[in-house]
């Protein structure tokens, strides 16, 4: 089958990134929206925008959107012995003055907020959970994390909503009693509801590594060969670029530059917008130092998130907090689901302001992993004084 189409048309591209003035908090954000395609009910595969006047990487915005694609390592300045806060520092606090801490000084309202409410934690795996490192392979999260995780799940259902494969991440991972969904929730491992698919040919059962039955949610499924396919096209394309990887998500693609010569991204991006000339059911958006290639279908980690509500049974209630804790512009389509539907809170891991739909933020993995302590200690208090009111 050939899974291209002789009717080539001109890649969707995210927008430009707007560069960000050093202290210009309101003004100069970096945009971060990330929504794809939007339609009212279905998973509809959708045109791509139409094709505009400029046709190569370097005119539409990629190159722009890779170089601001990862923030900076910060420097501290420091003159005479004396601290001093930088340019890039006044700029944060201002930024946490819309997007206040979510241990610092939000905590409390995050708390009374959930009491009396059932809190679903929803989980990005890179950034979030694990640090930001050179190399894909290498992204482990520490123990600490991981037991933190395994503790947050005792008392909320909890789900890692990942860019990578489903695979990698519980691999990763390596916490059964969670809920997963892989290629930014296009493959979903869920609880058995029949009523939820609408859909049957998109519930897949399964039998998973350990012999254990899989109810597995895959509206992307039949760009299964077109994903292999152009997966292979990209490797094949990009294997005489130092340092370039690329990655199957089974349901996407990604082309990491991180650690390649910045002499070489345009020659990439060039590249990747070559091959997606062939595929006009696919589209490329940006992570961190990674081009990711995707189909267009209306579906996201937004999406995601609504089903495993669903699914889980807790979509409707008023007695349900939903939290998503992220790190990248996938995120902000869970942020947005949240935050519009006023069903809960977005938290956005990053130490650079940002503009998101996201309500608070946590600097990096490590207040994300002190942030979700201080939830498990809250809770167990709860608990705690629970127990001591009835045996009164
Ligand atoms: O949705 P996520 O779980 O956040 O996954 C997004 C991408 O994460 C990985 O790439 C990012 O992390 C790497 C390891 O720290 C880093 O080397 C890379 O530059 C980042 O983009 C993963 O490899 C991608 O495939 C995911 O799409």
């Amino acid at each position: 089958m050939d899974l291209k189409t002789t009717n080539a048309s001109p890649v969707l591209t995210d927008p430009a990134p707007i560069n960000k003035s050093r202290l210009g908090i309101h003004s100069g954000l970096f945009p971060y929206s990330q929504s794809g395609p939007s339609f009212s009910s279905g998973i509809l595969t959708t045109p791509r925008k139409k094709p505009g006047k400029l046709d190569d990487a370097r005119s539409n915005g990629w190159l722009d959107a890779m170089k601001s694609s990862s923030p900076p390592s910060k420097k501290m300045l420091k003159d005479f012995n004396v601290e001093m806060a930088s340019d890039d520092d006044i700029a944060y606090y201002s930024w946490m003055l819309k997007y206040p801490s979510a241990i610092k000084s939000s905590f409390e309202k995050i708390i009374n907020h959930a009491r009396n409410k059932k809190i679903v934690m929803f989980l990005d795996y890179d950034g979030t959970l694990s640090p930001i490192v050179d190399d894909p392979d290498r992204a482990f999260m520490s123990d600490e994390m991981r037991s933190t995780v395994r503790n947050v799940s005792t008392y909320f259902p909890t789900a890692i909503i990942s860019g990578r494969s489903r695979d990698k991440v519980y691999e990763l991972v390596g916490l059964a009693e969670l809920y997963y969904a892989g290629s930014h929730g296009m493959d979903i491992m869920c609880p058995d509801r029949e009523t939820m698919f609408a859909d049957p040919s998109n519930r897949i059962k399964s039998t998973g590594k350990h012999g254990k039955e899989l109810n597995l949610f895959q509206p992307a499924r039949e760009f299964l060969p077109m994903i292999d396919e152009v997966f292979r096209t990209l490797v094949e394309n990009t294997k005489d670029i130092k340092g370039t990887k690329v990655e199957n998500h089974k349901f996407c693609a990604s082309v990491h530059y991180r650690n390649v010569d910045e002499k070489s991204w345009s020659t990439i991006a060039q590249r990747v917008h070559n091959i997606l000339k062939d595929y006009p059911r696919l589209r490329l958006t940006h992570g961190r130092k990674v081009l990711e290639v995707r189909p267009v279908i209306n579906w996201n980690k937004g999406k995601a998130v609504e089903f495993l509500l669903d699914s889980l049974g807790l979509s409707n209630g008023e007695d349900v907090l939903p939290i998503y804790i992220g790190d990248d512009k996938t995120d902000e389509d869970a942020f947005k689901v949240l935050r519009e539907g006023n069903r809960g809170y977005g938290i956005l891991v990053s130490s650079v302001p940002k503009e998101t739909k996201a309500f608070f933020s946590l600097r990096d993995t490590s207040e994300v992993k002190q942030f979700l302590k201080s939830l498990v200690r809250w809770k167990e208090q709860n608990a705690l004084s629970m127990k001591k009111r009835s045996t009164k």
